[in-house]
């Protein structure tokens, strides 16, 4: 009698989509020569799906069909290696953790793009710039590209975007103008994130495109921000470790000189430019850590030949944002513990209800997202019977420099219209030796929603819910989510509540310990 073969029982479909040919063969070859059966159609016994996909709508778009077929695992190409390795069928850690649910239910004809990791420029109301276009059209024929590279024996696997385009090209043939709403990968994260799904099996290689994203950033270069960015995030979400360049062969988001780096690092074990940082990356750093100097002015103080602190101090002309920058620069390099922002929300809370105890209080920004530490204190009041009286916050202010606690004021950005509703300023709470920034924020009650959103974060959240927005033909601020109309004109359509504004939008709301993305 000879014993069983370790696939004998396995009846596997392999997905090819971002697995490289070579790796497919050396799977169905080990599968095959121990046992197991590559089968290509459900119709027959499947006990195994084997993919790279992370998301069931890409696994059953793929198999044609609504739903899995009964008693089968979804595992990661590790399983062929793993179960090897371990002399048995090594389901642990191989089965693959979905990260997709259902599309948004209230967007029409929407088309995802996972890989985009497009920003938004800051000024979100303004039409997509050449350089967003352009972006927006790499992406779209990268993800269509990916849908019709696939050199191996299924016929036309359908994918979520080639199907959405068939679908609308047939209800819609005359109109040759697609809809396109885009969902920012991140965002996408957000509405469908689960909480086991985040192994990154790359570190070694992310690690060092992290750096190059470091790099890149000295340099001021968008594009390679962007694109090493990307590559990290599609990286780090790969459900199998990277052996060779074959691996990650027409892998979308990933070119020729991701690839180069890749192959690099996999060789020598780390990318020689992302250790090799520029000579202004320390002076440079150096300064925009001084509130209120950013890249441009870092920058500047380089060209003209600033090397060290001293050097501005001594030498440049500052504004008086950027003399307190200096005065509390060891100060603001320090991160405040939770604790802290703990103890300074309950005594901004009390002495700001000891002029009125009908406002209501909340911190926002890092703390409210539950980090462990914040770089400033971001509080936000409203009042609930109205418009905040317009001495409000200045009150506020003095009262709270009057006990000691407000130790000076940043300038601040005025509103639209005309009504302060941002103050910053520097704070020290008795007994704490370090003094800190603060924000204090007075929101319209009627735009409460809409400012919460802002204030919560993270900024890279609001990026894509904004930029989500915009491409709905909304806009999106602290004010409201306004709807755009044909002359740039602007109506409010919500602001009360998140959940109105998420429920346009068909974002599912959230809490803000979710809004990490
Ligand atoms: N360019 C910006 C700056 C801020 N914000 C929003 C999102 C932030 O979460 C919130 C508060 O801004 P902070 O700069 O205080 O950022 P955080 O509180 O998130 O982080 P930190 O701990 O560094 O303060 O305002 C934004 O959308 N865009
Ligand atoms: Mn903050």
């Amino acid at each position: 009698m000879t014993s069983k073969l370790l696939f004998h029982d396995v009846h596997a479909i392999l997905i090819p989509e971002n697995i490289s040919k070579t790796r497919i063969d050396i799977m169905r070859q080990r599968l095959t020569e121990k046992g197991g059966t590559v089968v290509t159609s459900t119709s027959t016994k499947v006990t195994h799906i084997i993919t790279a996909h992370q998301c069931l709508h890409q696994v059953l778009g793929f198999l044609k069909l609504d739903t899995l077929p009964p008693d089968c695992k979804v595992v990661s190409p590790d399983f062929i290696a793993k179960s090897i390795q371990h002399g048995c069928l090594e389901h642990s850690g191989c089965e693959v953790q979905f990260i997709e649910p259902a599309l948004p239910k209230k967007t029409e004809s929407v088309i995802r793009v996972l890989d985009s990791d497009e920003e938004l420029s800051e000024a979100e109301t303004e039409p997509l710039d050449d350089y967003e276009q352009q972006l927006m059209e790499s992406m779209w024929s990268e993800s269509q590209a990916a849908t019709t590279e696939t050199d191996n024996e299924f016929e036309n696997p359908p994918s979520i975007y080639s199907e959405a385009t068939n679908a609308e090209a047939t209800s819609n043939s005359n109109q040759t103008e697609r809809k396109k709403i885009i969902i920012p990968e991140a965002l996408l994260r957000y509405m469908n994130a689960s909480p086991n799904s985040s192994e990154n099996k790359n570190q070694h290689i992310t690690d060092e495109f992290t750096r190059l994203v470091k790099r890149a950033e000295t340099e001021g270069n968008q594009w390679r921000i962007r694109s090493y960015k990307k590559a990290v995030k599609i990286i780090s979400k790969l459900s199998f470790r990277i052996m060779s360049k074959e691996d990650v062969k027409g892998l979308k988001g990933i070119g020729k000189n991701m690839t180069l780096k890749i192959e690099e690092i996999l060789r020598t074990g780390y990318s020689l430019k992302a250790h090799t940082i520029p000579e202004k990356f320390g002076p440079l750093e150096k300064f925009k850590n001084i509130y209120g100097v950013g890249e441009k002015i870092a920058e500047k103080f380089y060209t003209i030949g600033y090397r060290t602190l001293e050097d501005v101090k001594s030498k440049a002309t500052l504004t008086r944002d950027q003399q307190l920058g200096i005065k509390y620069y060891d100060d603001f390099l320090q991160r405040i513990p939770r604790s802290e922002c703990s103890k300074i929300a309950e005594f901004v809370t009390k002495m700001v209800h000891e002029l009125d105890a009908n406002l209501i209080c909340r911190m926002m920004g890092s703390y409210l997202r539950g980090s462990e530490t914040c770089g400033d204190v971001d509080f936000m009041i409203t009042d609930p019977n109205g418009l905040p009286n317009e001495g409000l916050l200045e009150s506020i202010v003095l009262k709270l420099k009057n006990v000691g606690f407000i130790l000076e004021n940043l300038s601040s950005p005025a509103s639209e219209d005309g009504h302060e509703r941002i103050w910053r300023g520097i704070c020290k709470l008795a007994g704490v030796g370090i003094a800190r920034r603060i924000d204090i924020l007075i929101v319209p009650f009627d735009e409460l929603g809409a400012a919460t959103i802002y204030f919560t974060g993270n900024t890279e959240f609001n990026r894509c819910i904004r930029l989500l927005a915009r491409k709905m033909g909304y806009s999106l601020n602290q004010h409201g989510l306004f709807r755009k109309g044909p002359n740039g004109e602007k109506t409010l359509v919500a602001s009360k509540t998140e959940q109105e504004i998420f429920d346009i939008l068909g974002v599912p709301w959230k809490p803000a310990t979710e809004r990490n993305i």
